[in-house]
């Protein structure tokens, strides 16, 4: 049996775009970065990296991208965000820099740099909900977490042990799918090939 992949695109303003590309090809996607407006008409999903979600935001202001997104997103355009992507994926932030804006999307809130300062990035592993095969290995750098999730939103995991246990670090709401942690910088595809299913759900 086979199928037409899916393009996915990966927002390439700023961040960790080309181990987001890697990822997703592993699961069988095709992938490519986009960063100008038309170039969102002819994928099937979107893939916001991480990064520094100030700078994303900016780039986005002055590549005129920030309303397409909106819009696409809004269009139900699936998407998944790691860390300054999850942020971007936010409908509100706290702890963001004066007038900080996201493209949102997912009903939460989440707090910026959360975790901490560069040296504090950490790795713990999280029992991800619809993830099989045990916890990801969940690898955090100046990472957000969920403060709170409105009624549409679901919580996927949490972080399980240490000082941070229980705090909320990835959350889906219908085809939208933010992580607080970078399954791309890791080789385990899991999070990827849930995305990628999604996309093609
Ligand atoms: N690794 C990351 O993406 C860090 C996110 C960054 N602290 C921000 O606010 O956007």
């Amino acid at each position: 049996m086979s199928s037409v992949p899916p393009v996915i695109g990966v927002l390439a303003l700023q961040g960790d775009v080309r181990e987001h590309v890697q990822a997703l090809e592993q699961v069988g996607a095709r992938a490519r970065g986009v960063r100008r407006p038309d170039e969102l008409d002819s994928i099937d999903g979107l893939v916001i990296p991480g990064g520094e979600s100030t700078t994303m935001w900016r780039l986005a202001v002055s590549f005129d991208m920030l309303e397409p997104l909106r819009k696409c997103i809004a269009a139900g355009m699936p998407a998944y965000g790691t860390c300054a992507g999850m942020i971007m994926l936010a409908d509100r932030i706290e702890g963001g820099v004066p007038g900080q804006q996201t493209v949102g999307g997912i009903d939460m809130t989440v707090r910026r740099n959360a975790f901490g300062r560069q040296v504090e990035s950490f790795e713990a592993p999280v029992e991800l909900a619809g993830v099989d095969g045990g916890p990801v290995e969940a690898v955090f750098i100046r990472a957000p977490w969920v403060e709170s999730v409105g009624e549409s939103a679901e919580v996927l995991g949490h972080v399980s042990r240490g000082e941070q246990a229980g705090r909320i670090v990835a959350v889906r709401q219908g085809r939208l799918l933010a992580t607080s942690f970078h399954p791309e910088l890791t080789g385990d595809t899991r999070v990827h090939r849930l995305f990628v299913d999604m996309v093609k759900g």
